[in-house]
């Protein structure tokens, strides 16, 4: 099949229309209009065989993934998602793969309220990517550097299942095999918090989405906003699987560095802390308050345990190039 059929048979008319999409898959680029009074906030992020996912792993969890990992970064922001394009690199066309793979990104896109309306389609190494575009309040924005000493720090859903998971896949770790199916649905089908994101609006002062794991993405937060973090390792909010992991002898570091938790860390100032959980029980989302934003020291991100500076952990974050 050539690269224009698979276009037309998996492509087109995917995910939920919309009002403002004026061109969408055919063209030479897609047209959108950015309704009055609000602007567009763009991301992109991609998963690579062998990086981000193991080779068998299913087309309708990863095409899942890759939508949640991008509606992740616009619940990070406050932003509401509506268009996406994606790029499809593959070895070969594989049509049971590709039928499995975009059914599952249309149900997952239209469940999210968004239009894929466009894409690239190449041969290579299987990797996917998608871009997402959502729409933003002119005057409200939830970023990295907003931060402020005093502000309360707060994390959504649980910590540390995904990375158990793979730490269980790869035999570093032993679960029962009913333990490997609760937190191996966290690593394949990562819930995006969106609703969460848009309600903080106008109540976060900073936050960001975990992905590459708590401790070094919260270090983003500290350097773009010229404070320093203080988490509360104790408080950090891990689920009763990973609680069972504790009991066996497991330690926090997979809730504090392992990543693909793809939940929000964010800051609020004191007077805002009954707003920010009211609105997180209107969702029905967990919010926690796991630490503070103090002024900058030399130390952008404090880890405390019983209130004491706890023991070096080895690494804090998922790294690329290490
Ligand atoms: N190749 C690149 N070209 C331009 N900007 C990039 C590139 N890679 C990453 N960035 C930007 O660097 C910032 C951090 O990227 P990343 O760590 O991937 O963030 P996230 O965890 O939100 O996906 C983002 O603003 C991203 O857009
Ligand atoms: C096969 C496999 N190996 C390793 C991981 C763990 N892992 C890969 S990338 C990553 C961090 C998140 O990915 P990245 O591309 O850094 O996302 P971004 O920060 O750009 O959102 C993690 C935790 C995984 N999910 N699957
Ligand atoms: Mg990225």
């Amino acid at each position: 099949m050539s690269e224009f059929s698979v276009i037309e048979q998996y492509c087109t008319a995917l995910g939920a229309s919309h009002s403002g999409t004026e061109i969408g898959v055919g063209d030479d680029a897609a047209v959108v209009a950015v309704p009055p009074g609000m602007r567009l906030a763009v991301s992109v992020d991609s998963m690579v065989e062998g990086v981000h996912f193991f080779q068998d792993a299913a087309p309708n969890d990863l095409a899942w993934k890759l939508l949640n990992v991008n509606l992740s970064d616009m619940a990070a922001m406050g932003a509401l998602p509506k268009w996406a394009t994606v790029t499809l690199t593959m070895p070969q066309e594989n049509h049971l793969w590709l039928a499995d793979f975009s059914a599952e990104l249309h149900r997952a896109a239209t469940q999210a309220g968004v239009q894929i309306i466009g894409g690239d389609t190449t041969r290579g190494q299987l990797n996917i990517s998608l871009t997402i575009m959502g729409l933003l309040p002119k005057d409200d924005v939830i970023s990295r550097s907003g931060a402020k000493p005093g502000d309360d720090l707060y994390v959504s859903g649980t910590l540390g299942d995904a990375a158990l998971a793979l730490a269980a896949i790869e035999q570093r770790v032993a679960l029962s095999a009913v333990q490997r199916r609760v937190v191996e649905a966290k690593l394949h089908r990562p819930q995006a918090q969106v609703a969460l994101g848009q309600a903080l609006l106008g109540f976060a002062s900073a936050g960001l989405d975990i992905s590459d794991g708590l401790l070094g993405d919260l270090a983003h937060i500290a350097k773009a906003s010229q404070v320093s973090v203080e988490v509360n390792a104790d408080a950090v909010p891990v689920s009763q699987v990973y609680r069972e992991y504790q009991n066996a002898g497991g330690d926090l570091s997979l809730a504090l560095a392992g990543g693909d938790d793809y939940q929000l860390a964010f800051t609020a100032s004191a007077q805002h802390r009954d707003s920010v959980l009211a609105q997180a029980a209107k969702l029905g989302v967990e919010v926690t308050c796991i630490g503070r934003i103090v002024p900058l020291s030399s130390t952008p991100v404090v880890v405390l345990l019983d209130g004491k500076p706890a023991p070096e952990l080895s690494h804090s974050s998922y790294q690329h190039f290490d």
